[in-house]
């Protein structure tokens, strides 16, 4: 049986994935050498299967496009249950910024291994990250062959040295994903947000998208202190200083975006932004308002989900993600019939797939294979009416049973290749950061 031969995880091979559910109907799809759908069809189609190097049984299984996580700080894994249960500014200030002040390139190498793990098992094949040391990040994300939108997070303080250094860090950056030539990770400019960064560090990050054609990945209004204090600093909210900067396009993905009023949904429609709902996050934090994703929709944004970095969630299971979005929008907004478990889907799906530009987030024929095998013979999926309903509102990751991205299997019946030492690496290396704060006292 071609499922037990190990090479089945390194990619570039053709696979035939069939007995699964596939837009519906029972069928098979076919995924040739350039990690693309070939094919989908009903029935096994044995013309097909001659050709695949690779056979997947997938027993009955749900076929769904892989999902995006389109707002994370991936290495943050390594800061899980830390610090928790603290007001925002101060668990920022004086828990976070504190560690992460310790932090080196390894350890965002291991953090960001150990997200990829935890991210692969509830599904996502693609995710947006804004941290430091994102050399490393590339490097892990390379090698565990997910998709990554990476930015190096942008603070200046509206001090100009620690700007220029912030510059040079996005260069840095930009050079080194170029030259590493994967179609799988790209840069973003990463400015963290209107209360860090200066107008003068705004305007350099969207310039600098804008002339290399990148994405721009930013904060934007978690809390009300943040704006009602952009009020007083410079006389306008949040979404209005990131238009005068240039911040606002459809390749910028704009976080958490809880304390937006209507005039700022426009603006945000207008410009065709992504705003990325961070549900978990913000309820853990207390933010005091949940996304106005009604508002943003129907203004024309693209509304997406992510999970924020595992110190404010504390992970980064976007199956229990999404679930938490489509509860949170109906409680917070009064309405139980905001945020259907359709549109719910849309934005892990095609939302966040085009948010990231990763392709139609869509099993189709041409698009990357980037696709996940869901397991029916479990509780969550009994009886099955409804997949979409039952991905959204009752599956955990642990149905999530086999997850391809690009052509390349990641997961197969449950298993990551060297997932054990992932996990002891990215423990040592977590207890061993906190051991460095401390001995710096
Ligand atoms: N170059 C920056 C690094 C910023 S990375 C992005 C930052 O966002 C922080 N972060 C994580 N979650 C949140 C949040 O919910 N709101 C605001 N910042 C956050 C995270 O801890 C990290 O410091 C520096 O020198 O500090
Ligand atoms: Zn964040």
């Amino acid at each position: 049986m071609t499922n037990e031969d190990p090479d089945i995880f390194g990619g570039g091979s053709s696979v035939l994935l069939v007995n699964v559910i596939v837009n519906g109907k029972k069928g098979s799809i076919y995924i040739d050498e350039s990690g693309k759908i070939g094919e989908t069809c009903e029935g096994t189609n044995a013309g097909l299967k001659s050709e695949a190097e690779f056979i997947i049984d997938g027993n009955g299984a749900i076929a769904t496009p892989g999902f995006t996580n389109t707002h994370t700080h991936a290495a943050m894994s390594l800061l899980r249950g830390y610090a928790d249960d603290m007001h925002l500014q101060q668990w920022l200030s004086e828990k976070i910024w504190p560690l992460e002040a310790h932090l080196t390139g390894e350890d965002v190498y291991r953090g960001t291994e150990l997200a990829c793990i935890e991210m692969i098992r509830s599904g996502t094949i693609a995710f947006n990250d804004m941290y430091f040391f994102m050399d490393q990040a590339a490097k892990a994300v390379d090698e565990m062959g997910m998709k990554a939108v990476l930015c190096h997070g942008f603070i200046d303080f509206g001090d100009e040295a620690k700007r220029e250094s912030e510059i040079k860090a996005t260069e840095a950056l930009y050079s080194h994903v170029k030259g590493m030539n994967n179609p799988r990770i790209k840069m973003a400019t990463g400015p963290h947000a209107p209360y860090t960064v200066s107008r003068e560090g705004l305007t350099w990050c969207s310039e600098f998208s804008k002339e290399k054609d990148v994405h721009l990945h930013i904060h934007l209004s978690e809390t009300e202190t943040e704006v009602k204090e952009c009020i007083e600093q410079h006389g306008k909210k949040p979404a209005e200083l990131l238009e005068e900067c240039g911040c606002l396009t459809n390749k910028t993905i704009a976080a958490h975006c809880c304390w937006l009023d209507d005039a700022e949904c426009e603006l945000l429609g207008k410009y065709g932004v992504s705003p990325s709902h961070n549900p978990a996050s913000n309820m853990k934090l207390a933010g005091g308002r949940a996304m106005p994703y009604q508002k943003l929709l129907d203004a024309g944004a693209n509304p997406t989900l992510g999970t924020d970095g595992c110190s404010s969630n504390n992970n980064l299971d976007i199956l229990e993600e999404v679930k938490f979005a489509a509860l949170l929008q109906k409680f917070f907004w009064n309405s139980d019939t905001v945020l259907p478990a359709n549109e719910a889907y849309d934005m892990i799906t095609s939302a966040g797939a085009k948010a990231l530009g990763f392709g139609p987030g869509r099993i189709e024929k041409g698009a990357p294979a980037d696709i996940v095998l869901i397991r029916t013979d479990v509780a969550c999926n009994t009886p099955l009416y409804n997949p979409v309903s039952n991905i959204i509102y009752s599956c955990g990751s642990n149905a999530v049973d086999t997850v391809i991205c690009d052509g390349r299997v990641l997961m197969h019946e449950n298993t990551i290749p060297g997932e054990e030492e992932i996990l002891k690496k990215a423990s040592e290396t977590a207890f061993d950061l906190v051991r460095r704060k401390e001995d710096a006292g």
